[in-house]
Parts: C-alpha cells; structure tokens; sequence
C-alpha cells in the first residue's frame, strides 16, 4: 500500500493518505482507528450509492457503527448550502455526536459539500476522505479545503477542515465515465506546472496506462499528485502564501463556472482553459518563455482536455465574475502565472487589457 503523511504544525493534526486497490473492504476498520466511536454518517454520491456505498455501510457496521447514510446528487448547481442545510437535519434525526465520524464517498463535489457539514454541525466533528473520482484522489480529498458555491462564484463559504485519514481505492475509477478521469488529469497537469516538470513529461508518457486504468500506473499517479500537494499544505495550510500556487489556472476556471451558471463546462475542464489563458498572460507578460504555451496546449489536447471554447460567456461578465475571486486583496485580483515549468508566481500585475487578451484568446482554436 503507498500511503503519503501530511504533517501539520502542534495544533492541527496531521493524517494519512492510503492508495491502494481494494482498500474499501476494510473502510469499517480504517475509519474506527482514527475515529472510534458507536455511530457514524455516510454521506454518499448518487452515482455509486449502490455498488460502492452499500458495501461501503457494511463495513462500517461489521465494525460496530451504528451507520446513517444520506445520498447526495453532486452538481455544481447543488453544491449549495441548501444541500448543506439538508444534510445538518439528516445527522441531527440521526443524533450524530460531536465524536461520531463524517464520511464522504464520492468526487470532489460530495468530498467538499459533506466536509464544510463536518466543518459546521456542532461546530466540527471527525472527517474522513474516500474519493472515487481521480479529480478528488489526486486534489480534492487532501488539505482540508470544504466548502460550497453561491451564485457569486465558486466555494465563497467554506472553512478549512482537515480529514482524519483520507482513503483512495483506485478500483472505484473502473466505473467513473472517462471524460471524469480526463478532468482529474488537468489537475495533475496543473501540479506538474507549479512544482514538478517530471510529473508533466510522465503524464504525457502513461496517458494509455491511466486511460486503460492499470492498478500500478493509477497509483503511481496518485501517490505522486498527493505528495506535491501535501506538502504544499504543509508549507502553508490556511492559503497566507504558498499554498495559492494550487489555484493555477482557478482565477479563470471559476469565473467561467460561475459566469455560466454551473452549466456544461466541468471542473477540470475549466481549469485546463484556465492554465492556457493563465500560461498566455505570462507570456505576454515576458515572465515566461512562449515555448511553455505549447507544452501545456499539446499535453491537453493529448489527454483530451479543452484549450479553447468558442461558447463561452462575454469577456465583461467573465471579467466581473473573476472580480470576486477569494484571492482578491485591496481590490486587485491576484493571478497564478508560470515563470518556467515547474515554477509560478503570485502577482497583480496584469492589466485588465491582457486579462481581456487572455480571455479572448480562449475562443480561438489555436490550430486553426
Ligand atoms: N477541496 C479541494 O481542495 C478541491 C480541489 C479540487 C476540486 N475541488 C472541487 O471538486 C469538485 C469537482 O470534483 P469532481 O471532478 O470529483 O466532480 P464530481 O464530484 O461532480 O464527480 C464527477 C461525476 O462523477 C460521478 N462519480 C463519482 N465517483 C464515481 C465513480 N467511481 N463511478 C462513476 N461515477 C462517479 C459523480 O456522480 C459526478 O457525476 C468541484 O466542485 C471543485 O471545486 C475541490
Ligand atoms: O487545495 C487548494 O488550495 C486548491 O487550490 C486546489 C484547487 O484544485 C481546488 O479547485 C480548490 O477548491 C480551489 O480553491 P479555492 O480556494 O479557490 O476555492
Ligand atoms: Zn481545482
């Protein structure tokens, strides 16, 4: 089994991170050595409430929890307080204790919605991880983000909630659609940008392999992904500094989420648009070597990722969407850009004419 520690300063706590195939046989068993107690809630995706929630429950209850599931329907739409709201009362009819552990089984959407619930309901109760989209394995699931969407934009309420073990059964990929897994990739992408030019090379290289779902391969890739951002968390848990180097490509990709009312583009796949745009200002910027737009554009499209949309919505309401972004300071938005493979900067220089250049861009096949 790989497993990656996050460690956190004395008053927080760390946790493990376990990849491995088949490990939600013994979820029972895993989640009461972190946190042991006679009742637990299972909040569960729709989509896998059956052949993985089931026997999910199971375990939980041959290791003594009194076991209370919820299903959740994960749309961006959805991920709202209301559901937030839906889910306190479940856990309150259920006489859920402060001890009693949260579970979230699903993608980023469940893990980020049932977490900001840990968060709040009697002001905080033990969190466990188990994501079953490659998006959540890789990203989602680790470093206690949690929170949900408002029309303003996305994840503008939330807290910071760390789990108390996050679980990765990789086998739970075999019935996610592949457009999902293609999401997850962009994520990877995205770590390989910030910290690591290996990784993007080795994406590129074992795209078959991921796509085809080996064990090995998905592991490998999890276990490095997870490892880049454990540590960034470690550096830097509340987001004072570091830790926005995550947020590459994310000042676009939320606008365009939110500005098209959570409709057809995906998460990762905003985010793939958000890194070409983000990748194309700091080249215009000459922060970065323009050679750096193809590498990133050729390893997107090799994944099948988007790099261009000629459907999205005006530049102005983009721009105003993108007014709201969380990373905002005195007014000035604050974008992630790339200096080299590898490396990224904070910075608020870009004018709102190149921003208005890089979201234009985005319309323009650039094979055409
Ligand atoms: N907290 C963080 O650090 C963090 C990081 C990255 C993304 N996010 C958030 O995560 C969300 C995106 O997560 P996502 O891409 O996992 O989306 P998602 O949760 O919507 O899951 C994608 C789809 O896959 C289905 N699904 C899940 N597991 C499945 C399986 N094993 N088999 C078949 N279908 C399955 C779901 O029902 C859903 O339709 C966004 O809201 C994003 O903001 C949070
Ligand atoms: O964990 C982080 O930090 C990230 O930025 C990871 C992102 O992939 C993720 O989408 C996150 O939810 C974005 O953070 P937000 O604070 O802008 O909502
Ligand atoms: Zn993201």
């Amino acid at each position: 089994m790989a497993t990656v520690d996050l460690q956190l300063p004395p008053t927080a706590h760390g946790y493990d991170i376990r990849i491995e195939p088949g490990l939600l046989d013994s979820l029972g068993e895993m989640v009461r050595e972190v946190a042991p107690h006679h009742k637990a809630a299972l909040i569960v995706d729709e989509a896998i409430e059956v052949d993985v929630g089931k026997p999910a429950a199971k375990s939980l209850q041959n290791e003594g929890f009194e076991t209370t599931v919820a299903v959740m329907t994960p749309t961006e739409k959805k991920k709202t307080l209301g559901t937030v709201r839906s889910l306190y009362e479940v856990l309150l009819e259920a006489r859920i204790e402060r001890r009693s552990p949260v579970i979230a089984l699903g993608g980023g959407i469940t893990g980020d919605t049932a977490g900001f619930v840990a968060a709040s309901y009697l002001r905080g109760v033990p969190f466990i991880q188990c994501p079953t989209t490659l998006l959540a394995m890789v990203d989602a699931s680790v470093g206690g983000k949690t929170g949900v969407n408002t029309t303003h934009g996305k994840n503008l309420i939330g807290a910071f909630h760390q789990p108390h073990r996050v679980i990765i059964d990789v086998s739970t990929l075999e019935s996610l659609p592949e457009r999902e897994l293609r999401c997850g990739l962009a994520e990877c992408v995205k770590h390989g940008v910030i910290r690591d030019p290996g990784l993007f090379t080795w994406i590129g290289e074992h795209a078959d392999r991921i796509l085809q779902l080996d064990h090995g391969t998905l592991v490998e890739l999890v276990e490095r992904n997870v490892r880049i951002k454990a540590a960034v968390v470690e550096e830097d848990e509340k987001e004072s500094g570091v830790r926005a180097h995550l947020n590459f490509g994310h000042t676009f990709a939320h606008a365009i989420e939110a500005a098209s009312a959570y409709g057809r583009i995906k998460h990762g796949e905003a985010v793939a648009l958000g890194m070409v745009a983000a990748t194309r200002m700091a080249i215009a910027m000459k922060i970065c070597h323009p050679s750096l737009e193809h590498q990133v554009v050729d390893l997107l499209e090799a994944l099948g990722l988007p790099t261009w949309e000629d459907d999205l919505p005006v530049t102005a309401l983009l721009m105003k969407v993108m007014a709201i972004d969380k990373k905002v300071a005195d007014s000035r938005i604050r974008f992630v850009l790339p200096t080299k493979l590898g490396e990224v900067i904070i910075t608020s220089d870009p004018t709102p004419e190149l921003v208005a250049e890089a979201w234009d861009s985005l319309r323009v096949d650039p094979r055409a």
